[in-house]
Order: C-alpha cells, then sequence, then structure tokens
C-alpha cells in the first residue's frame, strides 16, 4: 500500500476515470491508515501544552498535504489552533507576561512570537511617543528658499481656518492640532500643552513652548536674520514682539500653508508683512560674510534675484583685475629681478595697457610664416655702371617659320659650330635620335629637349641657348612653327630683338610654308616691334643650291615683307643648310653653292644693335617664368628687362598681385651681377613674397611707379582677319587673357594714320584700324605696349596699345 500519491507515468489518461463519477475510487486499506492517523494527531493534540482540538476533517486534510506524516500534522494544526486562539483574545491578554516557548519541531517563525518575551517591548500605548515623520519641504536656493519658519498664509487659507476655528468653538471640541506627517494638512493654531492631549508630538510641544516664550531677537542669529524684512516694507516686522513669536516659531509646514492666522481685530493693511524667505545657508553665509552685515541694515541675502558676483564685489571684496599681473605673475617677476632679469611689464595701467595691446597689434602684423630677409643694397648708380661696363652686347633673336622649315636643326648647327655645346653630347642625341628612327633630328634635339618634342620631331614651347661670338652674347628663343602653338611663339617673339624667319626651300615646301605660318610668324614678329628679320633660305642642299629658286623665293619674301612692315635695309637673305652646315658659321664647300659670296648667317646676326632704349624709363619686366633657383635662391623669376634698371637689395612690385618683394640677388645672361638694365636677360632671386603672387606673363615694376591694371584699351592694329565686333584673346607676351573688340573706331590710312572710314561695321585683312578691346579681368597694360589678338586659333590683328 502506497502512502504517496504518486502517480503512475505508465497510465493512459482514461485510467484517471470510472465510469461512475470519472475518479478512483479510494482503497480500503488506505481508508483504514487514514483513519488510525487520524486518530493519533488528534490524541497528540489534546495531549499538547496548550491543549488544542480540530476537526475531523481538519487532520485529514492536514495528513492528505503531509503525505499522512503525523508528527508534521500534529505540528501544523498545533501553531493554526494557537494563532487562532490569540486573534480571539483581546492583545493585553493574549500576550502572556513569559509565554512558553514554541516547541522546537515549530515549522513556522514569527517575528513577533520571537519578541513577545521582551519586557522593554511592553510600553503601554499612552507612553509611546509620536515618531514625526519630516514633511518634504525641499530648500529652494542657496540664500533662500522654503520657509522653515511661519510664512505669510494666503487670504483664503486664512479665512478657511478662521472658519474652521469657529466650528471647532460652536461644537464645543477641543482643536486638534496636526500631526504635521502629512504637508497638506493645515495647522490653524498651536495648543498649549493643557490643551493637547497625551498624543502630542514632541513638536507640537515645543512650538507651544516658543510660543509661551518667546525667543530674543539677539538669542539666536538664524532666528534673528529670518525676522529681518527683507523686502518687506513693515518696520514692526523686523523685531519680533512676544505676540508675533508665533510666527517666527519653527513650522513644518510647507511654504503655503502658514502658521500665523491674522487677527481679526487688525486690520488687513497694517499687519506687517512676514519675510517668508528662509534663512542662507551655512555655506551661502560664509562665502558672503552675511554675519559681517549689521542687524539693523536690510540683508541683501533676502533677495534671491541679486547677483551673487555683486554683493561679493560690493561689500566684501574688490573684484579681481584680470588686466593687472596674476599672482603668479608677481611672484614670478619678483624671482626675475631677483636674478637680475627684466621682469614682465604689468598691464595693469591704462597706458600700459595701450602699449600692450599696441606691441600685440604690431606683432600680428607683422606675423608672417618666413622670417623678413634683409638685404643690403649698394646703392649703385646702375646706369653710370653700365656705361663703365666691358660687357658684350647682348642680343636675343627668335627663330620662326613654317613646321619643319628646319629652324632646330639650324639652331643645333650653330650652337654646335659656336661650341655652345660639346660633340659628346652631339653623338649622344644623334645615337638615341638613329634609335627611335629620327636621326635626322639629332640637331634639333639640342633645343628640343621634351620628350614629346623628341618622340613628335615637333618643337612645342619656346626654348632658349645662349652663344657667344668675339663681339656679341646671343640668346636663341627657338619658336614652335605648328599653328597649335603660336600663343608660344608670340611669347618668344616678345623677348626679341630681331627675328630669323626660316624658310624650307625645297620644292613645294615654301608654297606650302607661305599659306602656313611662314606669312602669320612675320606678321606677328612685326606687330611685336621687330625691326630686323633676317631670312635663313633653308635645305638648300635639296635643290642642289639653285641660284633661281633662292632669288625666286628672296623676291617674294621680301615683297611680303615689305608689306608687312619691314624697312628694306632691315631684311636679308642668306642660303644655307642647317643639316650639312652650309653657310651657318663657315661658307658652303659645295661647289654647286659658290655663286654665293655674301656673309654667312652668323655674320648677318652679329651686324644686329642690341636692344639699349628705355634704360632712364621706370622699371618694367615682365616675367617669363617662375622657378625655384636652388637651396640658396627659393624662389627665382626670369625675363627680360623691357624698360629701366635695377639692382641687388631693390624693393619690387609685382602686378596685378600687387605684392612687393626683395631682390635677394641678380644674374645676368647666367653670370652674377650688382645690377642689369633694360634689354639684358636677368633672373632675379626674390625674397619676402608667396610665389603664388608671382605668374608668368605678370609685371615687375617700382612702388613709385606701378604699372597700371585695366580692363579695356584702344589700340592700333593690323587686320590679319576680317575684323567686326566679336571675341577675341589679347596676347602681350605669356600673358593672355579673354576679351572682344567692342567697338571698330575707325579704319586708318597704313602710311599717315589719318582715318579712312569713321566707326565702320567691319574691316578686311591687311586695313590698320583703331578698336576699342575690353577684356574679363585687369591686367597690367600700358602704351605703347605691343598686342596680339588671336580668335578661332588664328591671329586675327596684331598692334599697339594707344
Ligand atoms: N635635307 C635637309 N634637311 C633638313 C635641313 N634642316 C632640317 N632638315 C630636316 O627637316 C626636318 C625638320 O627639321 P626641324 O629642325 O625639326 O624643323 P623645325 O622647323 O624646327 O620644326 P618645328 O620646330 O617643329 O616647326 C628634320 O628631319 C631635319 O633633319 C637641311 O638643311 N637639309
Amino acid at each position: 500500500m502506497s502512502r504517496h500519491r504518486i502517480k503512475d507515468v505508465s497510465f493512459d489518461d482514461d485510467d484517471l476515470y470510472d465510469e461512475d463519477d470519472g475518479y478512483d475510487s479510494p482503497d480500503p486499506a488506505e481508508q483504514e491508515f487514514v483513519q488510525q492517523c487520524t486518530t493519533d494527531v488528534l490524541q497528540q493534540l489534546r495531549a499538547g501544552n496548550p491543549p488544542v482540538t480540530a476537526t475531523k476533517e481538519e487532520v485529514q486534510e492536514s495528513l492528505w498535504h503531509y503525505y499522512n506524516d503525523v508528527p508534521k500534522t500534529v505540528n501544523y494544526l498545533r501553531g493554526k489552533k494557537e494563532k487562532e486562539i490569540k486573534k480571539q483574545q483581546p492583545t493585553a491578554k493574549a500576550v502572556p507576561a513569559y509565554p512558553a516557548p514554541y516547541p522546537p519541531s515549530t515549522a513556522h517563525f514569527s517575528a513577533a512570537d520571537f519578541f513577545r518575551d521582551c519586557p522593554w517591548l511592553n510600553v503601554p500605548p499612552h507612553r509611546k511617543a509620536d515618531i514625526l515623520v519630516e514633511p518634504l519641504c525641499p530648500r529652494l536656493g542657496l540664500l533662500g528658499g522654503a520657509p522653515e519658519s511661519g510664512g505669510k498664509v494666503s487670504k483664503l487659507a486664512a479665512l478657511a481656518a478662521a472658519r474652521k476655528k469657529k466650528e471647532g468653538e460652536k461644537s464645543g471640541s477641543t482643536p486638534v492640532a496636526m500631526a504635521p506627517s502629512t504637508p497638506q494638512l493645515e495647522k490653524t493654531e498651536v495648543p498649549s500643552p493643557e490643551l493637547r492631549g497625551p498624543s502630542l508630538s514632541i513638536r507640537d510641544r515645543l512650538a507651544a513652548n516658543n510660543a509661551k516664550s518667546p525667543r530674543p531677537a539677539e538669542g539666536n542669529d538664524s532666528l534673528q536674520r529670518l525676522s529681518k524684512p527683507g523686502l518687506s516694507t513693515s518696520s514692526s516686522a523686523r523685531k519680533p514682539s512676544p505676540e508675533k513669536s508665533q510666527s517666527a516659531a519653527p513650522s513644518m509646514s510647507p511654504p503655503v500653508q502658514g502658521t500665523e492666522v491674522p487677527s481679526e481685530e487688525e486690520p488687513e493693511e497694517q499687519k506687517p508683512k512676514i519675510d517668508i524667505r528662509a534663512s542662507p545657508s551655512t555655506f551661502a553665509s560664509t562665502i558672503v560674510g552675511a554675519t559681517t552685515i549689521p542687524a539693523h541694515e536690510p540683508s541683501h541675502l533676502h533677495s534671491n534675484s541679486v547677483d551673487l558676483l555683486r554683493i561679493y564685489g560690493q561689500n566684501h571684496a574688490e573684484p579681481f583685475d584680470f588686466a593687472g599681473p596674476s599672482p603668479d605673475d608677481v611672484v614670478l617677476n619678483a624671482q626675475n629681478t631677483a636674478k637680475g632679469f627684466k621682469s614682465k611689464p604689468s598691464a595693469s595701467k591704462n597706458g600700459d595697457k595701450k602699449k600692450a595691446q599696441g606691441e600685440l597689434a604690431g606683432g600680428l602684423s607683422n606675423l608672417s610664416v618666413e622670417e623678413k630677409v634683409t638685404v643690403k643694397s649698394k646703392n649703385l648708380d646702375v646706369l653710370e655702371e653700365y656705361k663703365k661696363s666691358t660687357r658684350k652686347k647682348s642680343a636675343n633673336f627668335v627663330v620662326i617659320g613654317h613646321v619643319d622649315a628646319g629652324k632646330s636643326t639650324l639652331m643645333g648647327r650653330l650652337l654646335a659650330d659656336q661650341k655652345a655645346i660639346d660633340q659628346r653630347t652631339l653623338d649622344k642625341y644623334r645615337r638615341e635620335a638613329e634609335k627611335i628612327g629620327k636621326g635626322s633630328f639629332a640637331l634639333a634635339w639640342v633645343l628640343d629637349q621634351g620628350s614629346e618634342e623628341r618622340a613628335r620631331g615637333v618643337t612645342i614651347d619656346i626654348a632658349t641657348n645662349k652663344f657667344e661670338t668675339d663681339s656679341t652674347a646671343f640668346t636663341i628663343v627657338d619658336a614652335p612653327g605648328h599653328r597649335d602653338f603660336v600663343p608660344n611663339m608670340i611669347a618668344g617673339a616678345s623677348q626679341a630683338d630681331f627675328a630669323v624667319l626660316v624658310i624650307d626651300s625645297s620644292v613645294g615646301k615654301f608654297e606650302s610654308g607661305l599659306k602656313g605660318q611662314t606669312k602669320e610668324h612675320a606678321l606677328l614678329v612685326r606687330s611685336m616691334g621687330v625691326q630686323k628679320i633676317v631670312v635663313a633660305v633653308n635645305k638648300m642642299d635639296t635643290i642642289q643650291w639653285d641660284k633661281g629658286r633662292f632669288e625666286e623665293i628672296e623676291q617674294q619674301i621680301s615683297s611680303f615683307l615689305t608689306t608687312a612692315g619691314f624697312q628694306a635695309q632691315n631684311i636679308s637673305f642668306v642660303p644655307c643648310s642647317g643639316f650639312q652646315g652650309d653657310n651657318i658659321s663657315q661658307r658652303s664647300k659645295d661647289p654647286h653653292a659658290s655663286w654665293y659670296t655674301g656673309p654667312t648667317l652668323i655674320e648677318e646676326l652679329e651686324t644686329s644693335e642690341p636692344y639699349t632704349h628705355g634704360l632712364d624709363k621706370p622699371l618694367r619686366m615682365t616675367i617669363g617664368d617662375v622657378f625655384r633657383g636652388g637651396v640658396q635662391n627659393p624662389l627665382s623669376i626670369s625675363g627680360r628687362l623691357d624698360a629701366g634698371s635695377l639692382q641687388m637689395g631693390d624693393q619690387i612690385l609685382t602686378m596685378p598681385s600687387g605684392e612687393t618683394a626683395t631682390i635677394r640677388s641678380v644674374e645676368v645672361d647666367s653670370e652674377p651681377s650688382d645690377w642689369a638694365v633694360a634689354g639684358q636677360n636677368v633672373v632675379l632671386n626674390l625674397a619676402n613674397i608667396d610665389p603664388i603672387h608671382l605668374r608668368s606673363g605678370d609685371v615687375v615694376c617700382r612702388a613709385s611707379a606701378p604699372i597700371p591694371t585695366i580692363t579695356s584699351f584702344t589700340a592700333k592694329v593690323l587686320a590679319f582677319e576680317h575684323l567686326m565686333p566679336m571675341m577675341v584673346d589679347v596676347h602681350r607676351g605669356r600673358l593672355h587673357v579673354p576679351g572682344r573688340i567692342s567697338k571698330l573706331v575707325a579704319a586708318l590710312d597704313k602710311s599717315s594714320g589719318a582715318a579712312l572710314k569713321k566707326r565702320p561695321k567691319i574691316v578686311g585683312p591687311g586695313t590698320v584700324a583703331r578698336v576699342v578691346v575690353e577684356m574679363d579681368q585687369a591686367v597690367p597694360l600700358e602704351a605703347p605696349t605691343r598686342i596680339v589678338l588671336r580668335a578661332g586659333g588664328s591671329t586675327v590683328a596684331a598692334g599697339l596699345l594707344e
């Protein structure tokens, strides 16, 4: 027989139900066992101390819960019954003075029962003191907050309190002071101890005592301050009288519920206004020195709106003067003075302050990324130095002509013949050129240094090289012949004293060249101011030095150049072969060339006069290149002096940036020099300027005579194409800006310059015209500068700024 209600996991759900009531019928043997247990439990309950009884059903129910365990069932029922007995007895009587301990087998623990035998807990209720819970009256601010004392009550609250009091008197009941355990309750009156029952709280009794014997005004500092009116206008409120001490008694009421009830006899307007603001905290009192304020003066501490800093500054301390030296500075200055150093100046005085500010402003203005470089000038009379100098005359010439006319080859030969390039380098160029199948370009590579130029066999940008004869230092400006690079050719032509026009004399090439850049280049250099031109009739070896061909070319070109404005005495022709080196530096040894007895090319070049005019004019130099000259010269510019002179240490002005720079050193024709004059090719090593202010095409001048920057000008131009109001690019050396011909002023006579027709709508090629040009941006230009106008990749006009 099992004592446990253990579920057999092997059953089916149907096994739990029988056909009658759905549950198993009790086993007779088990019923007998339960009966026996019930009897045992009842006997033990009756035999215990105190004896308890329980019903049969209670016992069997308990046995069922305890799985028929008799001792546990007895313990449970005994505890249960004893609790019921206790509940039925009155409290005093139910608690025995010395209750018997529970049997050790008790399963339930009760704290009350555990401490029941403690005699000190058996305090009669009437002797128990109230436990007061402090109301939550948050302190609001550092210098004020919720009033701890009675504050001014609202009229509504006062009326409600008075009505309540009256009702209490009518009903004859004693007004009971409410324990301020709940802030919402309103205390209407502080009763006397006699009126209070034994349940009066300690706080209430203290309050009543305070009402009876008011505190003297000077007895307690906090109360004294509390009684000060602050914003109150009533003087009577300043000194608390015994009658008013009630309001001064500490109250646990929240701020909105005052303890003072206005007397009915006293008119409202005569009642003193009580300062309901709280006293400052100890911390606040300490930092503002509240205790030093005389008692009779209104305390600013009660004004919540008072600025703490203002209080601090007005009454108690001088505000710190931040303009003066800091305490650390004072100490450091004293230490430095003792060591013999100059002390840090104080800026406390106004004068010193201004001085310091001035120094600061000056320091900022002088602030620069790089330190200013000072270059000592020798203060030379440059023109005198120039006259005394024994330097060779220098001449620049630009090499122009149609593409593949043989310009670079001719100049390479010239440089080779003049020993400006050594044979070893020349052999190297030859080998390299042969490697890529361009052996005939070996001489051209002397000038065409760019890889693209060498690969394509075409000059792209101008190249400058120097060579010297016995009398002259020459600078070659090799210009590209291709029409796509005409702007570069213009830049080269702007630096030239004269021009060498190279013409391919081979059959068909001369004719095509005339239609191409031969004429354009000649016109351009003339428009750029070049007056002398040497025509090198090249590749004469290809036509077996045909004299007739040479004379035909000479005639056609001469005619054209004269038309373009060159004077006949400034035009010369030399039959030559750059490839073979005939009539370049040496006369041709070819017997077919014996008919020519004139000067060689170099001899013709030496007849040119140096460009020396404009020495006494204001400094003008167009920047050709901006580069890093080396470690000693981090910023250099190169170009040709158009006018004036300069020397080392001079201050220059660059336009259009308007930035100044110092000339650190000067190089003339790659030689160091103290000075330079107009016509010389110079490199200026600069200091005290940022490279971003320097560009090719900018103009160097002096601040005393700056070049103007303009956006429009009138020019007398020779039309290469039809001209009308149109968009054009304005070229001046390296400078080129977009603009437009805004007006055709007049068509002019070529020789006299007189107006033939005013305001023409269009002018044809070869016509000289006066036009107004406007530019999109301001550029440094001044008369009589030569300009070139191009449109759609062609030169449409060139002329002189008026
Ligand atoms: N037969 C012969 N060929 C020459 C002579 N001069 C140059 N050439 C050839 O002509 C070709 C072009 O020569 P370049 O010196 O590059 O001509 P270029 O005028 O400088 O050409 P670009 O600068 O590109 O306009 C090369 O193959 C040269 O070898 C010459 O006197 N006789």
